[in-house]
């Protein structure tokens, strides 16, 4: 489903139209001449390879003109909303009501927070912000933003778009969900949490509705340096030093600490959901997207596969249950991506999630190949095996990680040629294992079997120390490019959704039993409709 959102300049024009929202596109060129100076993302390649599908507004600026052009407003307007892909229920509020002059109060409350605001008062909100769900506003959201057609980001539900407030010309970003319990469950987290200096704040949300199809709109400060995992690649995926991991951890793992705290696991921690002030030293790291948060009712644990498979940790992968502690092995892996510039584990086929992947995820296998990894310290390193564990009740939490000297800013022990530690195994290869614990294996698997070889190879492989250097790392050492994170991220995407459809089955071989003799087998058979074939995110 497309909806079409199309703009307005004046508060309350064509306010009787049945879509909530005006037909016509009349948006200032002033507002776009400030919006081409100003947005930092525009001409960066990545920008402009990410909004290709979008072009500068006319500033000839008529609706008939604009929806002439190839690539006009009109068409990015239509494709503001959401993917045709998106397949949520779409559950109709019975309210309408305006929102109370409490409420309006409350709103602006959270629309005046400020960035530096103290934990103290962050913990005010949240005591406040406990007990009430975020207040919708039922008018049209033209009365109040201009809602600019520059896409300042793409992600699984759809577009991110600018808006500027109409009475302070401020710019916000506007996320537009498709109303239905995922997205209600996604604004009222994140509302939850709206309080924290390192949380993106949402200023305001609208219920509108397009075309008979309700949605949600919410506007959120604008992050003018965009998401981490942009930030980074702009800089040719250089590794960053400890120190500034230290801190992006720091900012970070106090959000974390905060959901954490209240129960609530984001679920989908990863660079493009961490957003930046700027893109200076100055740069303030906030939390976003809860599109996968969720808080357990009376501790129940969380049993839906919603993690990105790149950040997984292997009880998601395995359909075991998992909590928080999935946020943590997600917080190592982006560790380990900002240390050394590619990611711990990925398919050597280019393939988001191959089979090969998939077992080095459940086993823990990984490498700290000493080219980059040399110049990280010990300590930083057994924090990341920390956060890798792949028993979710031995990996470090939040508190702990918070903890340490890298996040806490000490001076870490010294940074050095790698020290043989007792019970780290290195090979002559130029990598050190990133495993280390008696009780798991210490070799790599083979790169990409499928899951079939994996079986057969797995007895013959298992507690042998690698004596060869893996594909993987051998990739990086012949010179080759470490993948592009991001375009690894599109393929990630795409299994992603599959996952989280349920696509991502599991098939039980048919036996047949008129020759099967292997009583074992016949059971499994008569019994597999008992299994559970896929898992669905509730
Ligand atoms: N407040 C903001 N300020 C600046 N950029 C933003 C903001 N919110 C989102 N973006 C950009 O838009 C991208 C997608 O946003 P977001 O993650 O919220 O969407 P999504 O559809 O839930 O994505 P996904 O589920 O794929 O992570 C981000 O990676 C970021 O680049």
């Amino acid at each position: 489903m497309i909806f079409d959102l199309t703009l307005e300049d004046e508060p309350g024009e064509d306010s009787n139209s049945s879509s909530g929202i005006s037909s016509n596109y009349t948006n200032s060129a002033k507002t776009r001449d400030e919006e081409i100076n100003s947005n930092p993302f525009r001409f960066t390649p990545d920008a402009i390879r990410r909004s290709h599908s979008a072009s500068v507004v006319s500033s000839s600026g008529s609706a008939k003109d604009l929806e002439a052009a190839a690539e006009s407003p009109t068409s990015v307007q239509k494709s503001l909303c959401l993917n045709a892909t998106s397949a949520l229920e779409i559950a109709i509020s019975d309210s309408d009501d305006e929102l109370s002059p409490a409420t309006q109060r409350k709103l602006c409350l959270c629309a005046s927070q400020n960035p530096k605001q103290t934990q103290e008062a962050a913990q005010r909100t949240r005591l406040d912000s406990q007990n009430h769900s975020f207040p919708y506003h039922t008018h049209q959201i033209t009365e109040d933003y201009t809602v600019s057609s520059e896409i300042i980001g793409i992600g699984e539900s759809g577009k991110v778009m600018a808006c500027y407030n109409k009475k302070t010309g401020d710019k916000l970003a506007l996320k537009v969900l498709r109303d239905g319990p995922k997205a209600r469950r996604e604004v009222d987290l994140h509302y939850l949490t709206n309080g924290h200096e390192n949380v993106v704040s949402i200023v305001d949300i609208y219920e509108n509705t397009f075309h008979d199809v309700k949605c949600l709109l919410m506007v959120c400060e604008f992050m003018e340096g965009g998401d981490l995992l942009t930030q980074f690649e702009n800089q040719s995926s250089k590794p960053y030093t400890e120190e500034k991991v230290g801190e992006i951890i720091r900012q970070i793992g106090s959000a974390v600490m905060y959901l954490h705290d209240m129960n609530i696991a984001h679920r989908d921690i990863k660079l493009e959901n961490i957003l930046c002030s700027t893109t200076g030293e100055d740069c303030v790291y906030k939390l976003g997207d809860y599109g996968f948060a969720k808080r357990p009712e009376r501790n129940v644990l969380m049993e839906s596969p919603c993690c990105t498979p790149f950040y997984a940790p292997p009880e998601v992968l395995g359909r075991e249950r998992y909590d928080k502690s999935c946020d943590m092995w997600s917080l190592g892996v982006a560790m380990y991506i900002l240390l050394c510039g590619y990611p711990p584990f990925y398919s050597m086929k280019g393939l988001a999630l191959s089979p090969g992947m998939r077992s080095r995820i459940a086993k823990g296998y990984y490498a700290f190949p000493h080219a980059e990894w040399d110049s990280v310290s010990q300590a930083t390193k057994e924090d990341i095996r920390c956060l890798l564990r792949t028993n979710p009740s031995e990996r470090m939490t939040i508190h702990e990680l918070m903890n340490t000297p890298l996040v806490r800013g000490e001076d870490a022990p010294p940074t050095s040629a790698p020290l043989a530690i007792p019970g780290e195994e290195m090979d002559d290869g130029g990598v050190s294992i990133g495993i280390r614990r008696p009780s798991e294996t210490l070799s790599f698997m083979p790169d990409d079997h499928d899951e079939e070889d994996l079986m057969h190879h797995a007895d013959e492989v298992h507690d042998k120390i690698p004596d060869e250097i893996p594909k993987s790392v051998r990739f990086l050492r012949d010179g080759v490019k470490a993948p592009r994170l991001h375009s690894i991220q599109e393929e990630v995407g795409r299994a992603l959704e599959m996952m989280r459809m349920g696509g991502d089955a599991v098939y039980v071989k048919q036996p047949n039993l008129a020759v099967c003799s292997n009583p074992l087998l016949a059971k499994r058979y008569k019994t597999a409709h008992m299994s559970i074939s896929s898992v669905h995110c509730s």
